[in-house]
């Protein structure tokens, strides 16, 4: 067998260097002149003429970022209350970030060893979204492994049962499984309780329902809008550099086809977040490149609600196990991954920060650091908790405007498109959602099921 790749053998055709000086760059920032690759590689580095982060640069950074902040958004923080409601960890691609899936053969029902993983019927999804739609939830995010019995609808089964080489495809059928995922359109429409909102499938999902067919990307996600999606997650990003999928996701569809997918979701009238997966194996030019491939889809679209840097959590991931990596990113490189995001999204008014990634503390300084967003309660987190973050799987609103009405800032409930905003009074609880169908206010955990989820105290 070969060797794993360790991180002395990656060497990169792109490099943080530049011509450009951290003064110009950050001098364009404040500015708010549109930055370029080189500017952004300057700001994540704090200057590419010194080794490490300068620690003053970095405020200056920040501070720059936190600025832009409220010229465009002000102080609103804003939270939305959701429910994550992943279908099945059943996955093949083998990316070596991701220790969310379960190999796909061990749900098979003739399979020698008990799968860890799950399936659940477009029933179970609909039961588990009922249920938190009457606790005040409205929106479902929904984002799951590639399970090979999943198909888009009852035509794209017929053409998958009919291919001559289902295996190349990566299709088996429903009977070979315990449970079935049933069709995409089927999970969609099933998770669409009384006008909940369905955030779903990724550019890797919707590649996955359309394999073995001449589909275009457009038809699949007219499909599933008609099934009633209503936006979508713009995960599987990962870094947009074919040099760094290339190590930890070589399965994975490549860097246009990604694009190709979310315009076509634009296309067809979906409303969509992006995403970076960083503090891995990239360096600072591939996360600059990223944020201009990101940019030039926004310029092009308009249709990107928010940018949602997700930190690597490295602990129970193939790259740390093969000592690909030897940790996820540090705390700088967290920080200045926001505020250039911030710096360099001119076209994207929200930037989110993940408590599922940061926690608590470094969640809120991040609303410091040029974010203004603060996710959503989800109330069930299975990709983090399984890689080995350890931030627990929700929060309450009594949480949320404890936290941000702690930094002086004004807690707003929102709905996922930022459309609806409803201002918080931190003086007037108990705080419940408000905006959904069945939202009346009643707080989304009692006090003993808040206290059963709460994370052991040593935490
Ligand atoms: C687990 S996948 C599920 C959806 C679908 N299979 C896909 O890849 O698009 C969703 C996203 O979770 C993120 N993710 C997975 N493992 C992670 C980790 N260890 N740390 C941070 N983010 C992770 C990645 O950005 C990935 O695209
Ligand atoms: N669901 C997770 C998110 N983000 C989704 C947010 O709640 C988002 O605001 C909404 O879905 C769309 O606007 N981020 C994470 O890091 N982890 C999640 O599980
Ligand atoms: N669930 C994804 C994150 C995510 C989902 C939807 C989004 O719109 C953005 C991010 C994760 O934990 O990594
Ligand atoms: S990130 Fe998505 S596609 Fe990749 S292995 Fe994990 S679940 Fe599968």
């Amino acid at each position: 067998m070969e060797r794993p790749v360790t991180e002395a053998d990656l060497t990169f055709d792109h490099v943080p260097q530049t011509d450009q000086s951290f003064e110009n760059a950050l001098e364009k920032a404040r500015d708010g002149d549109r930055l370029t690759v080189d500017d952004a590689i300057e700001l994540f580095t704090t200057g590419t003429d010194g080794e490490g982060i300068d620690q003053r640069r970095k405020e200056r950074v920040l501070e720059a970022a936190d600025r832009r902040r409220a010229e465009v958004v002000g102080e609103e923080v804003t939270f939305v209350a959701n429910l994550n409601n992943n279908v099945t960890t059943a996955c093949n691609v083998g990316c070596l970030f991701c220790n969310f899936k379960d190999a796909a053969h061990t749900f098979e029902s003739d399979a020698e060893v008990e799968t860890a993983g799950f399936t659940k019927t477009p029933d179970e999804s609909r039961e588990i979204v009922a249920d938190a739609v009457d606790r005040g939830i409205y929106e479902v995010t929904s984002v799951s492994g590639l399970h090979p019995a999943f198909a888009l609808d009852a035509e794209h089964r017929e053409i998958l049962e009919a291919h001559p080489e289902p295996k190349e495809i990566n299709y088996k059928p429903p009977e070979r499984y315990d449970t079935s995922p049933g069709t995409y359109t089927d999970q969609i429409a099933a998770m669409s309780v009384d006008g909940v909102h369905v955030h779903s499938m990724t550019p890797e999902e919707a590649y996955h329902a359309r394999r073995g067919t001449d589909w275009s990307y457009e038809e699949v996600f007219r499909r599933l809008k008609d099934a009633g999606l209503d936006t979508v997650p713009g995960t599987a990003a990962e870094i947009l550099v074919e040099e760094v999928r290339d190590v930890i996701c070589p399965g994975k569809i490549g860097t246009e086809e990604w694009l190709e997918a979310m315009e076509a979701a634009a296309d067809v009238g979906l409303g969509m977040t992006a995403t970076i997966m960083y503090g891995h194996v990239e360096n600072e030019a591939h996360r600059a490149l990223h944020l201009k491939r990101i940019r030039d889809l926004q310029d092009r679209t308009g249709n990107i609600t928010e940018f949602v840097p997700l930190s690597f959590i490295h602990q129970n991931t193939p790259l740390f196990e093969h000592d690909v990596v030897s940790s996820g990113p540090s705390i700088d490189e967290d920080e200045l991954m926001i505020a250039v995001s911030r710096l360099f999204l001119d076209n994207v008014d929200h930037v989110q920060s993940s408590w599922v990634k940061y926690g608590d503390e470094q969640g809120l300084k991040m609303l410091s650091c040029g974010a203004d967003d603060y996710m959503g309660t989800i109330l069930s987190e299975e990709i983090t908790k399984r890689a080995g973050g350890g931030y627990g799987e929700f929060r309450s609103f009594e949480d949320y405007v404890e936290m941000i009405s702690s930094i002086g800032r004004v807690p707003v409930e929102r709905s996922t498109d930022y459309e609806k905003r409803r201002v918080i009074d931190p003086e007037n609880p108990p705080f419940g959602p408000q905006l959904g169908p069945n939202a009346d206010g009643t707080p989304l955990l009692t006090a003993d099921e808040r206290a059963e989820r709460a994370l052991p105290a040593d935490d």
